[in-house]
């Protein structure tokens, strides 16, 4: 017979350690979103499932439970981070209201009363990127963007239908996958759609009305998701389209992201000391230099979302070094910054600047740095199938949009040098200044139907506007200074006319003064001296 005392200690000791590992267990299934709530097999049960069900796919778990419109657009800003951990907004100028927008009038009117000014010729199979074997069964979405994929542009003029269809998709489609995106020093994430799409993610850092400090250096800057959303609507408006789609939208850390993350992602989560849901990526440059998470508020955060181009291993990139790169350093300045003739001196004689089109798609680049204040442009890709007769392919704006009081005025450095500009784009701008379709407004049109509008803070569309006033100024300078019009404003090159030259031969004494095909070793170079100025 045992004691009384002997069975309360016998009892405790049952008691307790199962009592530890049911808590255990119960967190273990998804208590507090603190681990991962499906096994690997889970996970492609689940993901056949949705397959069966992609019909619905567009509702999240938790937005289905959500009854009305109001409702969810009351949720849907609820909760969502105000201030930055380390970033604070200035307070000495006055907060300015968002106007807001009613209708799309200015927007519509734009692409309604004007085709391209920019004439593409007949294309033929060659000029496309990607050949599907059977296209006529490629009717997800993101197959058909690939497809429209061209030597000239990503989508097309007239195709407002299958964009505005794919930022739908990309806002709402349900992700399978995520895990860090490397190459490049800022933290993003890669995700995979449950139909197979691909995307960009890049997370809320700083509050909208945060403006870069006036001491802190472009390549020290922190990014925005909200430029690179703003910077593909005004990519589009501007009649290029060289920019892959993308959109806004509010994600759930622990379903999306958490218990999507591969080994390495799902690591890299816990809870901050405010209790949210953070994670941190094996990032270079953010890390070193703020250590700041990206975090929920206590579960939800904003992020851009880009269409991911088709894979390198089909569509190989070529990297080039941008001609009028930054020093990316703070004691050094680059060539072209204190030499004004460095574009005609040096860049102008140079291939792929000497002919063809490439120098234009790099003044029209310059434009849209100018427009948003993008310093950050260290280096532009084509893709490699097209040879030098193609486009540039517009990536990685987040620092744009950094400032709205100032303007940058050495962003255009490559059209005040060179001084010549397409003639589309003139025309473009032109059109853009006037008051029916006026820059600043058209954007605020375009952005509002964004899920996370409004994008940019309200004096974004006054300073694209005081700044589309000085590019015609500044074009206009160029054009009394040159004897004919059309050293100054360039017809569109053919491809008929262009002749490839031959590859350069191999000699050490007549090295290209600017420097060529970079990659991998550019992300190297700049990072180590992103790195090595900031340990002083
Ligand atoms: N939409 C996209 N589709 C395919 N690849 C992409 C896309 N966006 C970015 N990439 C690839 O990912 C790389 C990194 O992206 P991005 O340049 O935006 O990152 P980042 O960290 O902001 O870079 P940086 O440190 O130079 O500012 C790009 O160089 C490009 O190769
Ligand atoms: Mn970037």
């Amino acid at each position: 017979m045992m004691k009384l005392r002997q069975r309360w200690l016998l009892g405790l000791i049952i008691l307790v350690p199962s009592l530890w590992l049911s808590i255990l267990f119960i967190a273990m299934r998804g208590g507090g979103g603190g681990f991962r709530l499906e096994s690997e097999e889970e996970q492609i049960n689940l993901a056949k499932i949705h397959r069966k069900v992609s019909a619905d796919y567009s509702l999240n778990s938790d937005e289905s439970k959500e009854s009305s419109e109001a409702e969810r657009e009351k949720n849907r800003r609820a909760g969502l981070p105000k201030d930055s951990t380390l970033y604070f907004v200035p307070q000495e100028h006055p907060k300015v209201p968002y106007i807001k927008v009613k209708d799309r009038r200015k927007f519509e009117a734009l692409f309604r009363d004007f085709p391209s000014s920019y004439e593409l010729p007949e294309l033929t199979e060659n000029d496309f990127l990607v050949r599907f074997r059977e296209p006529q069964k490629r009717n997800k979405i993101w197959e058909k963007f690939h497809q429209g994929i061209n030597r000239y542009e990503m989508y097309s003029y007239n195709d407002s239908e299958l964009i505005e269809t794919y930022m739908n998709y990309l806002g709402h489609t349900k992700i399978l996958r995520a895990r860090e995106k490397s190459g490049g020093t800022q933290v993003k994430l890669f995700l995979v759609f449950i139909d197979g799409g691909e995307a960009l993610m890049k997370p809320w850092r700083v509050p909208r009305d945060y403006e870069t400090l006036p001491d802190h250096y472009y390549f020290a800057d922190i990014e925005r998701h909200t430029a690179e959303i703003a910077f593909f609507h005004l990519d589009r408006i501007l009649d290029f389209r060289r920019t892959p789609p993308i959109t806004g939208r509010i994600f759930n850390m622990t379903s999306e992201f958490y218990q999507r993350s591969d080994k390495s992602l799902g690591r890299s989560f816990f809870r901050s000391p405010a209790n949210n849901l953070c994670f941190m990526t094996n990032c270079d440059q953010h890390c070193s230099s703020s250590e700041t998470p990206v975090c929920g508020n206590p579960d939800r955060i904003e992020g851009s979302l880009a269409a991911f181009l088709p894979p390198e291993k089909s569509a190989k990139r070529k990297s080039w070094t941008h001609p009028f790169k930054r020093s990316y350093s703070k004691r050094e300045k680059a060539s072209w910054e204190s030499d004004p003739s460095y574009c005609k001196r040096v860049v102008m004689k140079e291939h792929p600047y000497n002919s063809g089109r490439r120098l234009l798609d790099i003044i029209d680049l310059s434009i849209l740095d100018f427009l948003s204040g993008n310093q950050d442009r260290h280096s532009y890709n084509t893709f490699h199938m097209f040879g030098n007769f193609s486009t540039i392919i517009h990536l990685d704006h987040g620092r744009a949009f950094g400032r709205y009081q100032t303007d940058e005025m050495s962003c255009l450095v490559p059209l005040i040098q060179c001084c010549v500009i397409r003639q589309s784009t003139y025309k473009r701008l032109q059109i853009l200044q006037r008051n029916e379709y006026k820059l600043g407004d058209v954007m605020r049109e375009s952005l509002s139907t964004d899920l996370i509008a409004p994008v940019l803070y309200e004096p974004h569309y006054d300073a694209l506007n005081r700044r589309l006033d000085i590019i015609l100024v500044e074009i206009q300078k160029c054009l009394a200074a040159a004897d004919l019009l059309e050293d100054v404003l360039k017809s569109e090159p053919s491809i008929e006319d262009y002749n490839e030259p031959e590859p350069p031969k191999e000699d050490h004494h007549n090295e290209p003064k600017i420097k060529k095909n970079t990659g991998e070793e550019e992300q190297k170079e700049i990072k180590n001296n992103v790195n090595d100025d900031f340990d002083f």
